[in-house]
């Protein structure tokens, strides 16, 4: 699958400090000990992508971030960020928290409450030892990047979650960090703002070619800010690659779990999603995107119908497709269907989850022809990530 790819020869914005060209990207090896626990990963990182790392609860994932960002002292590890030598064991080198020139954005806006937002804005700067008045500068424009120009002299009190969180936000781009790390950076909003939070943080990591480490749960987080996936599970690195290809194809189990949506690309229509033979998949564009733009259409295998016949009535999305496997899945059975030669081929690899009832009224085989039907409200269409050229 080619629509996550990056675009080849993209070009990066230059930034106020030194070009992102400059700047390089990461790369890492850590093997670490958190009690019994042992963390041995290696990590790359192009300049100006974006790597999202997912994994279980306990594989490692704050371990590695709090490494690289220097709160943890690994037992054996080399990591570079634009070629600067940030951690290595084998000659002492650990270059401090403050002097790694990396920013660090947690669930938590974890903003000083005495601050108000340009002054907690600021501080990143002022930290790194730039004057007072550029600091002041900095965090000014970073807050109207991100939306809240005019709350700078409000302290984090007077401030909700997601505007706390677009300060934190503003905070840690002010530095301009060589490499930014995200630690579920939307976890802790409410449904209402995390969206809107999210765009933000796609458009700016996008426009500034940001160099970026996503952690995160979420796979829609996934799919709209990162370039390429990392699983880790256990500790180690279990699979990583496109996005898509991962979440196409994925090889280990959890890859595999948080892969259980359907995912259909194409570009962004008012109605929905339109695909590149020139269909329709009705949905609901989320704010984060614009008609025309490289997005992708997402359903729950729950909200997907199946018929023996083709269905009258309500459904927008109604598709022919062929039933490739049956999966049984706990409580429920997974039907994973197949391209017809004269349906939509991103029909191929849909999953539709049905009660073992169901299957038994429907009387189904491998083989046969069906029909899916899901409602265009059950259908989100999220923008994916593409970097400006
Ligand atoms: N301070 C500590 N002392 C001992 N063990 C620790 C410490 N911090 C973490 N661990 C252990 O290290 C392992 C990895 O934890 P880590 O927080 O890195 O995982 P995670 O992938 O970020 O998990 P989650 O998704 O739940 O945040 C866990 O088994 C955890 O219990």
């Amino acid at each position: 699958m080619s629509w996550f790819r990056r675009r080849p020869g993209a070009t990066r914005v230059p930034s106020e400090g030194h070009p992102r060209s400059e700047r390089g990207g990461l790369a890492a090896r850590v093997t670490t000990r958190r009690g019994g626990f042992t963390l041995d990963v290696e990590l790359e990182v192009a300049p100006g992508e974006v790597v999202a790392v997912l994994g279980p609860n306990g594989s490692g994932k704050s371990t590695l971030l709090g490494t690289l960002a220097g709160l943890h002292r690994p037992e054996d590890a080399r990591i570079t960020v634009g070629g600067r030598t940030l951690t290595d064991t084998a000659d002492g080198t650990a270059v401090p928290v403050h002097r790694r020139r990396i920013g660090l954005l947690s669930q938590q806006a974890l903003l000083f409450p005495h601050l108000t937002a340009r002054d907690n804005a600021a501080f990143g700067p002022r930290c790194a030892g730039r004057p007072r008045r550029e600091a002041a500068a900095a965090a000014r424009r970073r807050l109207a990047d991100v939306g809240i120009g005019e709350l700078e002299g409000r302290r984090p009190a007077e401030l909700s979650g997601g505007q706390a969180q677009r300060v934190a936000i503003a905070r840690a781009l002010a530095t301009e960090p060589d490499l930014l790390l995200l630690d579920e950076p939307f976890a802790a909003l409410d449904v209402d703002a995390a969206p809107a939070v999210r765009s933000v943080l796609r458009r700016l990591v996008r426009d500034t070619g940001q160099t970026t480490l996503l952690v995160t749960h979420d796979v829609v987080d996934a799919v709209v800010l990162a370039d390429r996936l990392v699983v880790v599970a256990d500790g180690h690195v279990v699979e990583q690659g496109p996005t898509a290809e991962v979440l196409a194809r994925p090889r280990s189990a959890f890859a595999a779990r948080i892969a259980g949506l359907d995912l259909v690309p194409g570009v962004a229509a008012a109605d929905g999603l339109r695909t590149p033979e020139g269909g329709t998949v009705h949905g609901v564009p989320t704010e984060e995107v614009a008609p025309g733009e490289p997005a992708v259409a997402v359903f729950a295998p729950h909200a997907v119908a199946v018929h023996r016949d083709r269905p009258a009535g309500s459904p927008r999305n109604v598709l022919p497709v062929r039933l490739a496997a049956l999966e049984p899945q706990g409580p429920i059975v997974r039907l994973r269907a197949a391209s017809v030669p004269d349906g939509p081929p991103w029909a191929e690899g849909l999953a539709a989850d049905v009660t073992p009832a169901a299957v038994a009224e429907l009387d189904v085989e491998p083989g046969d022809d069906l029909w899916f039907a899901v409602k265009a409200t059950e259908v989100a269409v999220h923008p994916v990530r593409r970097r400006r050229s």
